[in-house]
């Protein structure tokens, strides 16, 4: 929370009262701070950096589905990042952002034939291939478009890791990547087209990841593949290390640090003289986020049960519904007195909208605002208009500015979007 700070008894994002936001665009609203943003990604670079012997000039690609607002992404790109993106939608994104072609990773497990084209005429970085399937029709898009994109493999090292069941993509069941001795067959099949150029591996094996154990083991894999390919003549130059390592959500388990996480990497690396890439999302904008809400009413019933109404819901901010994920929640202006057990919960209709059972959480009344932290990735993206609520808006905060980057749609503009059938 460090640029989500108490100042004169309220909640700031940087120098700007959430309050205020609260007043000017109304809530609930997502706030994202650039300080934290630019703070995660330097953390990282610097790591990056004091290892160039064993990673190289590696490539830091923000992984756009954890936070796709534009302005977050031209916040990272002007830092240099890159994007790692799984859509013709995502990739667009990031070069409307201002991420050259050359630092976009397209990765994913179902890319049609057209985002392939698109991935290639405008140049990406590289294709993170995911299956055989995918090579043979990435190679016949490509023989048609006279060309032969830098491809990575993505691996399935066996390793799964991470904070729900979910969120594991690297074990032997999830449908992410290719086994190692498939993949081995795949990289020389691939070598032989002239309509593909193999330039390396790519891993990803889950998300919250909060022990390095796990992507240890991952690493290791890629390094002992890209052994064994040189030797049979390969050229593998770019290992694609993924994202994964968790962060603080405040109540869960501490993570490494960046610091630590991209030692480890280097020293599996280390010696290979390859160029390595991270993906990361959730590390760079989670703690750059928090969800404003207001109190709608407390419930106080009979049998002692305490709701705390908000005006979010689980169609805001899907992940306690959906993987029972811990959001910290903070009073915007803290009452004096003790805390409280609530149930926390949404307008929505149905049980699973519910952030939170038996909360401790500071005195609130109807008509306060409260903070989730945390927010930043996997947030707004993750939002829908169930129950007809209007997307909400996200704002973002530089220092003392603040600015709407993405305005919450009117009613009429959410009624418009929907043509009534001609016959009726
Ligand atoms: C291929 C790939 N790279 C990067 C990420 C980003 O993951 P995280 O937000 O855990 O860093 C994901 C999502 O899990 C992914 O599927
Ligand atoms: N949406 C998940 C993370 C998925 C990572 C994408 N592969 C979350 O909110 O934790």
């Amino acid at each position: 929370m460090h640029h989500f700070d108490l100042k004169d008894g309220a909640l700031h994002a940087e120098g700007v009262p959430l309050e205020l936001i609260a007043d000017e665009v109304g809530t609930p609203a997502y706030v994202y701070s650039t300080a934290t943003l630019k703070r995660h990604y330097g953390l990282l670079r610097a790591a990056a950096d004091a290892h160039r012997d064993a990673l190289g000039e590696a490539l830091i690609a923000f992984a756009v589905k954890a936070n796709s607002n534009l302005s977050v992404l031209a916040t990272l790109a002007k830092l240099g990042s890159g994007a790692d993106t799984v859509s013709e939608g995502e990739i667009r994104r990031a070069l409307a952002a201002g991420v050259p072609s050359d630092r976009i990773i397209f990765s994913g497990v179902g890319k049609t034939d057209v985002e392939m084209a698109f991935a290639i005429s405008v140049g990406v970085r590289q294709i993170n291939v995911e299956s055989g399937a995918e090579l043979d029709r990435l190679i016949a898009v490509a023989a048609m478009m006279d060309a032969s994109p830098a491809i990575a493999v993505r691996v399935n090292p066996n390793v799964g890791a991470g904070g729900h069941a979910k969120i594991t993509t690297g074990g032997k069941g999830d449908k992410f990547g290719v086994p190692v001795e498939e993949a081995m067959d795949l990289y020389a099949r691939a070598s032989a087209s002239p309509h593909v150029t193999p330039v390396g591996l790519a891993c990803h094996i889950g998300s919250q990841i909060t022990d390095l154990e796990p992507l240890k083991a991952a690493f290791e894999v890629l390094a002992d593949m890209t052994r064994k390919l040189r030797a049979q003549g390969h050229a593998v130059t770019r290992l694609d290390l993924g994202g994964g390592l968790g962060v603080p959500y405040s109540g869960g388990t501490e993570p490494p640090s960046p610091a630590e996480y991209v030692a480890m990497a280097a020293r599996v690396l280390n010696g290979l003289d390859v160029e390595a890439a991270f993906e990361p999302g959730r590390l760079l904008a989670a703690n750059a986020g928090v969800l404003l809400s207001q109190v709608i009413q407390v419930n106080e019933r009979s049998d002692g049960r305490r709701f705390l109404v908000l005006d979010a819901a689980m169609n805001d901010l899907m992940r306690p519904a959906l993987y029972d994920a811990f959001h910290d929640i903070q009073p915007v202006n803290p009452r004096e007195g003790g805390a409280t057990a609530y149930d926390v919960v949404g307008p929505v209709c149905e049980t699973g909208d519910t952030f939170a059972r038996d909360r401790e959480l500071p005195p609130l009344e109807a008509e306060d605002l409260i903070v989730f932290t945390g927010a930043g990735a996997y947030g707004a993206v993750m939002s829908s208009e169930y129950n007809s609520r209007p997307l909400i808006p996200e704002v973002l905060v530089d220092g003392d500015q603040w600015a709407v980057i993405r305005p919450r749609p009117t009613y009429e503009e959410m009624l418009d979007r929907e043509p009534f059938a001609d016959w009726l």
